[in-house]
């Protein structure tokens, strides 16, 4: 056998094993196949997507053929190969698992079963066959033949006796079987037909046709009549899809699809966006412009006070990009809380933006990564995924709050988008701009260190002045009697606030927000039965729920542990402050945004709007309150519990306290009004409390930094933490202490240390055992090296984590 052109796929199935490509034919009629295609292969006994990323010139033999092309394009440029790549072996995830990352859901295709009339189908011989059955088997044939290929689901719409019929016709070879690949997502597209003969050609044809061609007649007979038909038309004419194709194969007709493109932003209010840049603003772009029309590799790290103005350099930056057309993706932490930043966006670009979110559909998806794909749009602006968009000629990537914890993924792959987001910006030689006013650690340190260049923004716009802070030590408060969740500073802060008409946010930290119920006799929490975790107390339904697993449990009369009646409710809940707000301010409108109030789609949009439209007084929530908003009338932030955070057993707990305050108390005084926070907190003296009363990074900074060195943590180390997992208890600690002992055998590099195992902080979720093992080191690359040739990616009970945010 000769040797011939073969692909390199990659089969797109979500398993850790299959990581090594497989090669298939390319037959003839599919030669533009090449690098990056999407393709439908033969895999075992199904028909499955792959990616190319390979060809050769090899022996076809006992090699399957690839049996479509799936677009008529690459889906992947050498940048997203590349990306896709370093991905999945800087996070040991399977190609596959990288590369379905930039595939509009997960998969491009689905496969159903369908039937078909064969080509050489004999009617004569069908009609005798049929003649002594009821009439619906050949209107049920002629259905098949008019609409084929169709699925069983359809023809069960016609008979509700489908099943012999089909057995009957598949006996006699009436029909066949095939499969139909239901390409997902495909753009919403309109199918014009026009003729592709002259006119004159068609009339003759028309009148040559066999006389029941009813079909192809009225085809020819409408076309003459109007020169193009579209789909619905054709339905309106019903004319089958197929009657189509059999007139396009004769060269009577051309058909071509014309995409129509969805636009699901297209409502969202515009802002203007003429404003003059401050001096500040000015000198960042002096930087970032230079860096930008070089197209070569360059990281900013844009360190910029609340409401510095941040958002009008990246306005600026992309407009930049633009003009050299190059295409730009943005990154938000979380896309409900950012419709401002949005609104600013589409108010200087308009149609040249797409909106990624999760609540898209695989279409709409699929249309707005085409539209980024065929130049139609050069910016994306989106959560984490958007990072995986298909534009090839990336030149900027911005990501907003560089710092949030959302821009890790807390499934498989364990990607962080930062990462991710400076590999492939090196592979397309474009610019990088992290942006935030309390930078992660990791990323301020490799800014100090020269791996980004450091950019700051220290005033406000307008020098409008940061907002006062005055922090309140709760054990005076308790001291001096007062037992309310709301101390007298915060009380009086929101009377002059309420007086003068303007607006307040309250933030509750979140471990605050669980309402756990105690024994007092006995001292027992109430736990859910399958997540070792308190269960949560939900006020007006009055019932217990975990927030791990969500089920549902009533309050039990009397302890289950030592039966006493002495059964309380403790912690501060949201409801609770917001009973406690009524109190006090009887009149005032208030408005709680929580897990509770925003399940729905879109709700904190809502929320966030009504309440910058002026329509309540008082904004009370968790930590989605203290995020990105600019609220002109906001004058007060008072929050209620500082310090929760900080007791976590978590070396991030100070970075996240400080980051959270700063950020909150960011949100008053960015109009014209100054601005004035209280901060209730039993540490006052805390470091992350000092610095973020003082808005001062650099002090908090300074402070962690040097704690981070002592103990050896991030940036100062790289971490891994593995977690096996498995619903036996015994079973679970058995095989961690084993996967330990065999880590330390054989991960004897130097700068290294394993520890643990350990329970997870949560040591069971949904009755599944969690155990963690921490690696700490100074050689990343040789110490996944090492993993990855131990084969413990694989194990299906094992969760092999790659810079964990969460180490608990
Ligand atoms: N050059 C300018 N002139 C006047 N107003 C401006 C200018 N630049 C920005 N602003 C306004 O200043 C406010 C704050 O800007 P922006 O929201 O971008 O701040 P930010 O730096 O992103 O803050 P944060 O980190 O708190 O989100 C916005 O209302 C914005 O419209
Ligand atoms: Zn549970």
């Amino acid at each position: 056998m000769p040797d011939n052109a073969t692909a390199q796929v990659i089969i797109n199935i979500p398993t850790r094993k299959i990581d090594k490509p497989f090669s298939y034919v390319i037959p003839a009629h599919l030669s533009a196949i090449t690098i990056g295609w999407r393709v439908l292969v033969p895999f075992g006994n199904r028909r499955v997507e792959g990616f190319v990323v390979g060809l050769e010139i090899e022996s076809t033999q006992g090699l399957k053929p690839i049996l479509e092309a799936l677009d008529n394009y690459p889906w992947f440029d050498n940048n997203m190969l590349a990306t896709a790549k370093w991905l999945s072996e800087y996070y040991l995830c399977s190609l596959a698992e990288a590369m379905r990352l930039f595939i509009p859901g997960q998969s491009g295709i689905k496969i159903q079963k369908s039937y078909q009339t064969p080509a050489e189908l004999d009617w004569e011989h069908a009609a005798i066959l049929l003649s002594k059955k009821p009439a619906e088997y050949r209107t049920i044939l002629t259905y098949i033949y008019e609409h084929g290929p169709v699925t069983l689901n359809n023809l069960t719409k016609l008979s509700s006796q489908i099943n012999p019929i089909i057995k009957f016709f598949l006996q006699h070879k009436l029909i066949i079987t095939a499969n139909s690949i239901n390409k997902r997502g495909q753009a919403a597209s309109l199918t014009v037909i026009n003729l592709a003969v002259s006119r004159e050609v068609a009339a003759d044809t028309e009148k040559a046709l066999p006389k029941n061609n009813t079909a192809q007649r009225r085809l020819l007979q409408a076309l003459l009549h109007t020169q193009e038909l579209t789909t619905v038309e054709l339905r309106r004419l019903a004319i089958a899809p197929n009657t189509v194709k059999k007139m396009a194969d004769q060269g009577l007709v051309t058909v071509r699809n014309v995409p129509v493109f969805r636009n699901s932003y297209a409502g969202l209010n515009r802002q203007a966006a003429n404003l003059s840049l401050t001096a500040e603003q000015l000198q960042v772009l002096q930087e970032l412009i230079p860096a930008i029309r070089n197209e070569r590799y360059s990281s900013f790290l844009l360190h910029g006070v609340t409401g510095s103005g941040k958002t009008q350099v990246y306005i600026q930056a992309v407009a930049e990009a633009r003009r050299l057309n190059k295409q730009a993706i943005v990154l938000v932490p979380e896309i409900a809380l950012t419709s401002q930043i949005i609104a600013r966006f589409q108010a200087a670009f308009d149609n040249d933006i797409v909106v990624i979110h999760s609540k898209l559909s695989v279409g709409e998806r699929y249309d707005a990564w085409r539209r980024l794909q065929t130049g139609q749009a050069g910016i994306v602006i989106g959560a984490r995924s958007a990072l995986f968009a298909p534009v090839n000629q990336l030149g900027l990537i911005i990501i907003d709050e560089e710092h949030e914890f959302t821009y890790k993924q807390e499934e498989a792959p364990r990607y962080h988008a930062r990462e991710v987001a400076l590999a492939r910006a090196k592979f397309a030689a474009a610019t990088v701009i992290l942006g935030s006013a309390t930078p992660s650690i990791e990323t301020y340190f490799q800014a100090l260190q020269g791996r980004h260049k450091l950019l700051s923004m220290k005033k406000r716009v307008d020098d409008a002045p940061m907002p006062s802070v005055t922090v309140v030590d709760m054990r005076q408060e308790l001291a001096q009697g007062r037992r309310s969740v709301i101390s007298l500073p915060l009380q009086d802060m929101l009377t002059e606030t309420l007086a003068k008409k303007e607006q307040a946010i309250i933030l509750l930290n979140r471990r605050g927000y669980s309402t756990f119920v105690l024994c007092r006799e006995c001292g027992h929490v109430l736990t859910c039965r399958h997540c070792d975790i308190s269960l949560v107390y939900h006020a007006p339904s009055k019932i217990l729920r975990c927030h791990y697993c969500q089920e549902k449990q009533a309050v039990p009369d009397v302890c289950p542990e030592c039966g006493s009646r002495y059964i309380k409710y403790f912690g501060t809940g949201t409801q609770k402050v917001e009973e406690a707000l009524k109190g006090l301010f009887p009149l005032a409108k208030i408005i709680r945004m929580d897990q509770d109030t925003t399940s729905r789609k879109m709700a904190h949009a809502k929320i966030l709007s009504a309440f910058a439209a002026g329509s309540y007084d008082i904004l009370l929530g968790t930590q989605m309150v203290a995020k990105g908003h600019d609220i002109s009338n906001v004058t007060a932030v008072g929050i209620i519990s500082a310090d929760t955070a900080l007791n976590l057993p978590d070396f991030r707990a100070a970075e996240k306290t400080f980051a959270l305050l700063t950020q909150a108390a960011g949100r008053a005084g960015r109009g014209s009004k100054t601005g004035r926070v209280v901060m209730q907190t039993y540490n006052p003296e805390h470091y992350a409390i000092i610095a973020g009363a003082e808005h001062n990074y650099s002090k908090f900074y300074q402070n962690e930094i040097g704690f981070r060195q002592q103990l050896c943590y991030p940036p100062y180390t790289s971490l891994i933490k593995i977690t096996v997992q498995s619903d036996n208890e015994l079973t679970v600690h058995r095989q961690a202490s084993q996967l330990a002992a065999e880590l330390t055998q054989k991960l004897s590099i130097a700068d290294t240390a394993i520890i643990g195992p350990f329970p997870a902080s949560v040591n069971k979720i949904k009755d599944i055992f969690r155990v963690n093992i921490l690696i700490k080191t100074q050689n990343l690359a040789a110490i996944t090296k090492e993993i990855y040739s131990m084969n413990i990616v694989s194990r299906n009970n094992v969760i092999v984590d790659i810079d964990p945010v969460n180490v608990l």
